[in-house]
């Protein structure tokens, strides 16, 4: 049975959603009139307005026709545009010769198009944000399916607006474009790494590059929380870049305590058992680490969905970007139930990857591997270890594999740890650095060379 209505809080779809959305269809008239009027104007607007962002269909058929003669380097004048149209069988549907007449009339200049072009696309957008809006209500609606999902999903469809993801999608770049900006990105140096001044495997890797998802493989114990740790510490205090650190595994105070040593020099478990020996240092190191670009978050078992929502309210939080995101570790993602879990551990890491991408951000994601043949003398990591674990080793961009031969030697006095390149799309290197690495303060250091 139907509620009765004087029980229920009152809730009314917005009246606002039956007006008009917004439009500006004399902007559109003069760009239109502009392009076919000034022989530049195309080379103006064309990287700003997309075909979709007009109002009116008839519009985004002369603009569509506008693109592609510009595309062809062919002149975009009252002539050229009827010509396409008719021969395209769209000249009747924008309202024949005449509309496309009346347009060049009305137009005085061009002078004003990057202007009304911007105008245009800002009314495109918020059309875009109705349109998510709707959607939006609809997942509301959608009560069988879980509440942190819809979320999640609400979260990145009013992201996509945000980002102008589906333009970036579809986006085709000329060779003349690209060759511009490769230039430039060569010229300023930024087409190389980052480099925090681990000399031996960034001389490896390249250092660190955005969009790239770099996989830290390791048994248990072998110290990737560590390494991750340390080398977050190195991103924030030498490159000055924020970092997130997706802690499923441990406690964020733990981890807290373990970039607490890093920074002071002090033991992480004498900062967590002896505190009052140290309180000077501890005290000292907290008002640091308060003003590190540092951010964690901690969930025992985070889907990707959720990772994906923390990237981006970290992104938004540190003003629009973020130096590296560290998931500590692959195995804490929780697979969906039923399936193969290769396959599964597969799509996760895609998942992750396309985090990396769509945010151009480095990913470090931690992946504890089994024991390797405990019957040979040499016990170090393999890329084949990961072989049956999904697709992780096809699908990172480097792999990283990190080895102590203190965890079988059992001598106290080695401190080395062997970082295995076993991956490096992007820079093509493989090999190993070897650097030692004090585990009771999460530093690695350089070998003396
Ligand atoms: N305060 C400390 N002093 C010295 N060694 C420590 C200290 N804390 C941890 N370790 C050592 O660090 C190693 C674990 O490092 P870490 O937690 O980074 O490993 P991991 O590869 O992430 O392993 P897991 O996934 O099992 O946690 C262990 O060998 C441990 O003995």
């Amino acid at each position: 049975m139907h509620p009765n209505q004087d029980n229920v809080v009152s809730f009314h779809p917005d009246r606002s959603l039956d007006n008009l959305p917004p439009q500006n269809i004399e902007a559109e008239e003069a760009i239109l009139g502009g392009i076919m009027l000034d022989p530049e104007a195309m080379t103006r607007v064309s990287d700003r307005l997309v075909v979709e962002a007009f109002y009116i269909s008839a519009h985004s058929y002369i603009y569509q026709a506008a693109v592609q003669l510009h595309a062809t380097h062919q002149p975009t004048d009252l002539l050229s545009v009827t010509a396409w149209l008719a021969d395209h069988n769209l000249l009747n549907r924008i309202g024949g010769r005449n509309k496309l007449a009346t347009l060049v009339d009305r137009t005085v200049s061009a002078v004003n198009i990057d202007a009304l072009a911007d105008l245009v696309m800002e009314k495109y957008r918020r059309r875009q944000l109705i349109k998510v809006g709707s959607e939006i209500v609809h997942l509301g609606y959608e009560t069988e399916t879980e509440l942190p999902f819809v979320l999640g999903q609400a979260e990145a469809k009013v992201f996509g607006v945000t980002q102008n993801q589906s333009d970036e999608r579809c986006k085709v770049f000329s060779a003349q474009d690209m060759g511009i900006e490769l230039f430039q990105k060569l010229e300023m140096g930024s087409m190389a790494g980052d480099k925090v001044g681990w000399y031996d495997v960034e001389n490896i890797t390249g250092g660190i590059y955005p969009s790239s998802l770099v996989v830290v493989a390791a048994e248990s114990h072998m110290g990737k929380t560590h390494f991750m740790v340390s080398y977050a510490y190195e991103i924030m205090t030498k490159l000055g870049k924020p970092v997130l650190y997706v802690t499923p595994e441990m406690d964020k105070n733990q981890l807290n305590a373990r970039m607490l040593a890093r920074i002071t020099g002090v033991d992480a478990s004498m900062i967590q058992t002896n505190t009052q020996c140290y309180w000077e240092q501890i005290a000292q190191g907290i008002g640091q680490m308060v003003e590190l670009p540092w951010k964690v978050y901690e969930h025992s078992s985070p889907t990707t969905a959720m990772i994906a929502s923390a990237v981006r309210r970290a992104i938004a939080e540190f003003g629009g970007s973020i130096g590296a995101v560290f998931i500590d570790y692959l195995q804490q993602i929780p697979l969906e139930s039923g399936g193969n879990m290769a396959f599964e551990v597969g799509k996760i890491t895609r998942q992750i990857r396309d985090i990396a991408k769509s945010h151009k951000i480095p990913v470090f994601l931690g992946c504890q591997i089994n024991r390797g043949n405990q019957t040979t003398a040499d016990k170090r990591p393999n890329r084949h270890l990961l072989r049956n674990s999904g697709e992780i080793f096809e699908v990172c961009d480097q792999l990283i594999m990190l080895y102590r031969d203190a965890v079988y030697t059992k001598d106290p006095s080695d401190r080395t740890i062997e970082l295995i390149v076993e991956k490096n799309r992007l820079y093509g290197k493989l090999g190993t650095a070897t650097m030692l690495c004090d585990l009771s303060t999460s530093k690695f250091l350089n070998l003396a060379r």
